[in-house]
């Protein structure tokens, strides 16, 4: 059903298209946001029945294990035993009832309506009836309610609707009162921000088109609409970007160990961002090597590493496991002619030791620190993966180490503040080598040019949040080599 059209126009198209991306998101492991990029152009949403619709599919979804706790409560049901698309139904109209500003007798109406046109009419009793009976409190009622007889933590999960493993890998690397502010900053949706490619773009260029400016990052704007209505993107000279994504590659790339002055002209011919390139290389601060990307896909931080290479005379190495997500690499980086994308794994590497300048090891994690963008992604993950990626993290950021040359820069990046897959992973593969300095993140950043978020650092390293910095929770250790 997700990719065709209804065959009778719907009554109500944006209730209609969020029911078919959320039913594809629970039945065919689709991803919401590209199931709904997808189905809401196929189905010519417009502007208005668009935004009311991705509030529909993102929200419900980001809710949805906390919504199942109130429709089991108030169907007296065990939801495992209704069909998917009733329950999908029934998510959509809590959701209307306890999260939007719909009124009581819109959400239920319209869900009953919906559920005719998609269930057939035997089943509008029970979504009436249930819908009905999720009305009679709100969110803060219910949540108050089902936590009761639980621990706080768990109470916590239900309140903050966050599988009970994800609050409790947060509570590890929080104190107990930011634990809540850090889980309700991954239910509000993140702003589209973008990243000009250093040397292809200028930021003024996203400015003048109406783009908002960064928080942090030189090369970040925030964006309203679509990116693919700006130039600059469509023709790969921008792309979208979390703006701590952009601090954590950007760090690697431009940090200089001797360098204290910055230049406010660009290494020519190359052209750049202005005043944060460093200045090209010369003698033992010498960054003109090769540089290596070791996980790249999808390419974002290989195209921003790619510009402020070309800026002083370096090449990019940018290496991904799968085919497509290389693809993907390949047009992230398309408007660079100085970058080579490789299909490689990244474990038993094709290149001999010692050779690169700077390595990003932007390692496959659990991801939960990129919850507020990926709705679904909280009730999919499974702390099980964590005993196959540790391994893997270890042995890519062992990998990275072997390819970095003597004073070589290693970048260690996780889009996960979970201890497991940051520190503990660094300091396990530290322990078992000689030679490798840990490199204060706050250094390397003002080395870099870059600001020194408040409250970012963990020891040496760097750890972004939501709440505190308005990026994603992502994790950086730097280590030189040598
Ligand atoms: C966190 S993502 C990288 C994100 C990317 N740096 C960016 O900014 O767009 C991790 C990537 O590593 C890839 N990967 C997983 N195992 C790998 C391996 N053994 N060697 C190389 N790449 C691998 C995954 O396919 C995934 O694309």
């Amino acid at each position: 059903m997700a990719g065709g059209r209804p065959s009778k126009p719907p009554r109500d198209p944006a209730r209609r298209a969020a029911f078919d991306a959320l039913l594809a998101v629970e039945t065919e492991g689709a991803y919401a946001n590209l199931i709904m990029n997808r189905l809401f152009a196929e189905r010519a949403l417009d502007q208005r029945d668009a935004a009311f619709a991705t509030e529909l599919v993102a929200g419900t979804s980001r809710l949805a294990g906390t919504y199942d706790l109130i429709l089991a409560s108030a169907s007296g049901r065990d939801l495992d035993r209704l069909d998917r698309p009733v329950l999908v139904l029934l998510r959509l109209g809590a959701h209307q009832l306890l999260s939007m500003r719909v009124p009581r007798h819109a959400a239920v109406g319209t869900t009953v309506e919906l559920a005719r046109e998609v269930a057939g009419p035997k089943i509008t009793g029970l979504v009436n009836a249930v819908l009905r009976k999720v009305a009679v409190d709100t969110y803060a009622g219910w949540t108050n309610w089902l936590g009761r007889d639980l621990s706080p933590r768990e109470a916590l999960a239900v309140r903050t609707a966050h599988p009970p493993w994800i609050v409790d890998a947060y509570a590890e690397v929080l104190d107990e009162d930011e634990l809540e502010p850090a889980l309700l900053a991954n239910n509000d949706p993140a702003a589209v921000t973008l990243a000009v490619r250093p040397g292809l773009a200028d930021l003024s260029e996203l400015l003048d088109a109406g783009a908002g400016p960064g928080r942090w990052s030189p090369f970040a704007a925030t964006w309203h609409g679509s990116p693919s209505d700006l130039a600059a993107v469509r023709q790969g000279r921008a792309g979208v970007q979390d703006e701590g994504s952009q601090l954590v590659a950007a760090a690697l790339g431009q940090w200089s160990p001797t360098r204290t002055e910055l230049v406010e002209t660009r290494p020519e011919p190359v052209e750049g961002p202005g005043p944060i390139l460093p200045r090209p290389s010369t003698g033992s601060e010498d960054v003109s090597g090769p540089w290596l990307d070791l996980c790249a896909g999808p390419g974002g931080k290989s195209a921003l590493l790619a510009g402020l290479a070309k800026a002083v005379g370096a090449r990019l190495l940018a290496v991904e496991l799968s085919r497509h997500r290389a693809d993907l690499v390949r047009s992230a980086v398309r408007a660079f002619d100085s970058v080579d994308v490789i299909v490689a794994d990244g474990t038993t590497p094709p290149w001999p030791n010692g050779r690169f300048e700077r390595v990003l090891a932007d390692v496959p994690c659990t991801g939960l620190g990129s919850l507020r963008r990926r709705p679904e992604s909280r009730w999919r993950r499974d702390p099980a993966a964590l005993d196959q990626l540790v391994p893997l993290q270890r042995a890519l950021l062992g990998s990275a180490l072997d390819a970095a040359r003597p004073g070589g820069l290693v970048g260690y990046v996780t889009c996960s503040p979970h201890r497991r897959e940051t520190v503990e992973v660094v300091e396990a593969v530290l322990a078992q080598r000689r030679g490798v300095t840990v490199v204060d993140a706050a250094t390397v950043l003002s080395g870099a040019g870059l600001p020194v978020l408040p409250d970012s650092a963990v020891g040496p390293y760097l750890q972004l949040w939501p709440h505190r910095h308005q990026t994603d929770a992502m994790f950086a250790a730097y280590l030189r080599v040598g």
